[in-house]
């Protein structure tokens, strides 16, 4: 059976929820769905319980969101793509790549434990990210006491604050995931009310339609008897079927040969649109996330590149000791991981703290421009953010 096309009726936008681990941003997200399924929003909305949010089989095992798990819904007026991120410490790059192309994100934070370390890390790095719009979830007020709860919003709105989300006019919800899970009238109006908060609060982003197609890879998979596909949101341009694109990292140049957007195919795909595109005649471990494929010739990837970096504290997580020039941690740009040697020119060290510039030499490629925002992690934390601030092009790959 044919499978129903992809039909553009309402202006769609990339959200998700973001905040430290066992906050509940998982049972939120089945929540949402819930609520929309049964207020009959949109043909696109269907109920995802919780089980099929965390479905990758090694999160099953270890009980905590691994992987970034997209789901799509229909409020009234917007459709959405929606990417539930893990708040577990370790798997803060996948937070990264997920927020990396979010328009919007609510933050949630449990009412009875308030901010913990993943609530800030996962702030700073949104704020790094290019994410300009955070409404905010205190969940768990179903058992929260009232006072505590007032306590746990006022410390919210000036962690915001201290991030430049102005955090004082900034929507905060409160909520029970579990509850609207389970029915209650009371908690599902407050699931639409969050609804309500993010559809008004979060602009729709401008969409840089008449640039030239430009993807993150985020994931890598096979259909059998078809062959490889790249899934990613679009950061700008469009793309259709029978359109050339050249995968940089990966040294190819092919054809699309199917588009899809959450199981449902599409003639076109334009920015900020989370898709699958299906690419002519390339092995399976010739693309990985973190290559771009992007519209022939439009890019050039370069290694050198000058930035500003704020090195974390100690207290939000970062390193304990200053950095050097010759440090070599690991830089998260867009979906890619790549490991870079820091130059901090005339100034000796950089203190846990510190705003400074620095000069950055990659140890591959990949594309850069001026106002990208990066995050720098080391053994497993992350212990910078930045934003490339202009880019060296003479320098040339040996690869
Ligand atoms: N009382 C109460 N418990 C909740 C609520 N939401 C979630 N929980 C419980 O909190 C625990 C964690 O919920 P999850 O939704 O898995 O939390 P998470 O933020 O997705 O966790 P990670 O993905 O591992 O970071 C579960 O035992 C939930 O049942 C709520 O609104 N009220
Ligand atoms: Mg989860």
């Amino acid at each position: 059976m044919p499978k129903t096309a992809y039909v553009r009726t309402k202006p769609h936008l990339n959200i998700g929820t973001m905040g430290h681990v066992d906050h509940g941003k998982t049972t939120l997200t089945a929540a949402i769905t819930k609520v929309l399924a049964e207020r009959g929003s949109g043909s696109s909305t269907r109920y995802v319980p919780f089980d099929r949010i965390d479905r990758a089989p090694e999160e099953a095992a270890r009980g905590i969101t691994i992987n970034i798990a997209h789901v799509e819904y229909e409020t009234d007026t917007r459709h959405y793509a929606h990417v539930d991120m893990p708040g577990h410490a370790d798997y803060v790059k996948n937070m990264v790549t997920g927020a990396a192309q979010l328009d919007g994100a609510i933050l949630v934070v449990s009412a009875l434990d308030g901010i913990m370390p993943q609530t800030a890390e996962h702030v700073l790095l949104a704020r790094q990210v290019g994410v300009d719009h955070i409404v905010v979830a205190l969940n768990k007020a179903d058992a929260g006491d009232e006072e505590l709860t007032d306590l746990v919003e006022l410390e919210v709105r000036e962690l915001l604050s201290a991030h430049g989300y102005g955090g004082e006019s900034v929507p905060v919800v409160r909520v029970s995931g579990l509850k609207a899970l389970e029915g209650d009238p009371r908690w599902t109006a407050a699931v639409d009310a969050l609804l309500d908060a993010v559809d008004t609060y979060v602009p729709m982003p401008e969409r840089y339609l008449d640039a030239p197609f430009l993807l993150p890879v985020e994931n890598v998979l096979t259909i059998t008897g078809r062959g490889t596909v790249v899934t990613g949101a679009v950061e700008r341009g469009t793309i259709r079927v029978g359109d050339r694109v050249e995968v940089l990292g990966a040294g190819v140049d092919t054809v699309v040969t199917g588009l899809e957007t959450f199981g449902k195919p599409m003639d076109e795909a334009q920015a900020g649109d989370n898709v699958a595109l299906l690419l002519r005649g390339v092995p399976r471990d010739a693309v990985r996330r973190g290559h771009i494929a992007a519209a022939p010739g439009s890019v050039v990837p370069s290694r050198r590149f000058s930035a500003q970096v704020y090195v974390l504290s100690t207290g939000e997580g970062g390193r304990t000791t200053p950095v050097s020039t010759g440090y070599r941690p690991q830089f998260y740009i867009r979906t890619a991981d790549v490991v870079g040697d820091v130059d901090l020119g005339e100034r000796a060290v950089a203190r846990p703290g510190d705003t400074v510039t620095m000069t950055v030499e990659l140890g591959r490629e990949v594309p850069l421009e001026p106002g990208l925002g990066f995050a720098i992690r080391e053994g497993g934390r992350t212990v910078g953010a930045g934003t490339v601030t202009s880019v060296d092009r003479t320098v040339t790959s040996v690869d």
